[in-house]
């Protein structure tokens, strides 16, 4: 896992680095420069392109002009350097990169509050101007800069973080922040990188490792954690050669509607694809062909749409309720029966948040342990409205606390807050994903891995990486714009295989 920390704590993870190392701060500036020029030169090898360095006074502004000399020294032949001194102060490294690049002979150009902006003859940006340290939204003359260069509509290349976008915290929907088509961010990527609010001002981001220190880093035992393939490889096991399908539970996915019968279908397909030994879908009655048609390995519990269907609960590993499920009566006596005769963590999702959203005194019934998967909407329903993905997180972690439950956010890159407090993002998955289905398929993954014996923390990790891993093989290769739930679902073993040491 990838600790991810706020600038709060990436300040003092500088300072210890800077401290204990040791090594002075200009020279991690330099090492931080470097990192960057060498993603740069990967990225825009052309070094007849004219660039223009923005450089604010602090040490983003520092950065900036450490990587202006490096350019030039790799014989980037047109560099230009325009330094921005709309604030009083510059910090030390600063001032000490702006006398290397005088003594290098690199023109700049400097502009003041209120003064007229230059005109920019360069293809490409990099945007220097403030990084981690902004601590308000932009206005005045920063405001007219950012504003002036988004409307030039180049190719900007941030160093860290794009001028005006706040790394942790609310973000205000209309922040104005310099659009970036890549940002090569140091250590880690921010943690706003990975919300929605950033989607209109980051197109691709890389992190550059500058060696800051790990050890400090994992002391300082951040909650936001970003999984790793890594970690997945250590998680999965393979299948011990002396086993057969008991070894690998037996899960229950309870979905569908006559209506909805293919969010039973795609759930129940996706829970045998990831490995359970049994899977059994509760269906009503005019599903079965299709479940006999479409699954045979899946078996069938009917119900008449009337009553709830006697069930032998013991007998199950784990349940999957939810997709296509409806919101009637008849759905809402099912889910209470269930939670009523089922003590184990269980997956909920779709319609049976809903149903919890519209009576919220089954809340304490849900096993501990469990397992919610709302979308954005349904988690508003579930817990409110709010203004922010950063708030959406802060609701996810004190909920999760109180009802002992994993609270998994499905996203671009999915949340995952869980009752110890800890928030994991999930850096798998793709926009061909967005595509009606995908979530059933994920119900009957993780079901099936409480099947198999994972915690459920454990299983939300896997569940939401195999998932996104198994989205991404069948989409990036060929730039696919949509992928068919059915299709992932089928993936799931090859994608498991891959990943299995
Ligand atoms: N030793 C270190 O601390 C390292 C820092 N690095 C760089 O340092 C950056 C952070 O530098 P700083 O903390 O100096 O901060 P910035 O360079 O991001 O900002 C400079 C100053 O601008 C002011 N400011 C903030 N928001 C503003 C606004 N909206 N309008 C006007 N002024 C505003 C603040 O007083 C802030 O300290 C990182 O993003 C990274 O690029 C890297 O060189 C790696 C090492
Ligand atoms: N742009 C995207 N990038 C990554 N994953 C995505 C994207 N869009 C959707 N997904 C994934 O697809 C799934 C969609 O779930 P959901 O909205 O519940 O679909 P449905 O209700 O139709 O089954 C989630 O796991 C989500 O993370
Ligand atoms: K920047």
């Amino acid at each position: 896992m990838l600790p991810l920390l706020t600038a709060k704590d990436i300040r003092k993870a500088d300072a210890y680095t800077i401290k204990h190392e040791p090594i002075s701060s200009i020279d991690l500036m330099e090492r931080a420069a470097k990192a960057f020029v060498g993603w740069f030169i990967n990225h825009f090898p052309d070094k007849k392109q004219a660039i223009t360095v923005y450089c604010g006074t602090g040490n983003n502004g520092g950065d900036g002009l450490a990587i202006a000399r490096m350019l030039n020294e790799h014989h980037y032949k047109k560099i230009c350097v325009v330094v921005a001194r709309f604030g009083k102060k510059s910090t030390a490294d600063f001032d000490g990169n702006f006398e290397r690049l005088i003594t290098a002979g690199i023109p700049y150009t400097g502009i003041n509050p209120g003064d007229k902006l230059p005109d920019d003859k360069g293809q490409i940006i990099i945007d220097a101007l403030l990084g981690s340290g902004l601590n308000k939204p932009l206005a005045g003359d920063y405001a007219r800069l950012v504003n002036h260069l988004n409307d030039l509509n180049k190719t900007v290349v941030a160093v860290d973080v794009p001028t005006g976008l706040f790394t942790d915290g609310d973000m205000p929907a209309d922040a104005l922040v310099l659009k970036a088509g890549l940002v090569i961010t140091f250590q880690q990527p921010k943690l706003s990188f990975l919300l929605p609010e950033s989607g209109p001002h980051i197109n691709c981001w890389e992190a550059v490792n500058i060696g800051l220190s790990g050890e400090f880093i994992q002391s300082l035992n951040s909650p936001y954690q970003f999984i790793e393939e890594k970690d997945i490889r250590q998680l999965l096991r393979p299948r011990p050669r002396f086993s057969n399908k008991g070894t690998f539970g037996h899960a229950l996915i309870i979905a569908g509607q006559p209506e909805t019968m293919g969010a039973a279908l795609l759930s129940a397909s996706g829970c045998a694809h990831a490995g359970a030994g049994l899977t059994t879908a509760c269906i009503p009655q005019s599903g079965l062909v299709a479940l006999n048609t479409s699954q045979p390995e899946v078996m069938a519990i009917m119900r008449d749409g009337k009553k709830t269907p006697e069930m032998a609960w013991d007998k199950f590993s784990a349940i999957g309720i939810g997709p296509g499920l409806g919101k009637d009566k008849q759905a809402l006596q099912l889910l209470g029966n269930t939670l009523k005769n089922y003590q184990k963590p269980m997956v909920i999702d779709a319609d049976a948040l809903n149903l919890l959203s519209a009576n919220p005194k089954l809340w304490k019934k849900i096993p501990a342990g469990s397992i919610l998967t709302p979308h954005m909407k349904e988690f508003d329903r579930l817990f409110g409205g709010h203004i922010s993905w950063w708030s959406r997180i802060q609701t996810a972690i004190v909920r999760a606390a109180e009802y002992n439950i994993n609270i998994l956010l499905k996203n671009n890159y999915t949340i995952i807050a869980t009752p110890g407090g800890r928030v994991y993002f999930n850096p798998t998955g793709n926009p061909a994903m967005a595509t009606g289905g995908m979530g059933d398929v994920l119900t009957g993954i993780l079901a099936s891995l409480l099947a198999q014996q994972h915690p459920p923390e454990q299983a939300c990790i896997i569940g939401a990486y195999i998932h996104g891993k198994a989205g991404d093989e069948l989409a990036l290769p060929s730039r696919m714009t949509v992928v068919m739930p059915g299709k992932l679902a089928q993936q799931l073993p090859v994608t498991i295989a891959r990943l299995t040491l």
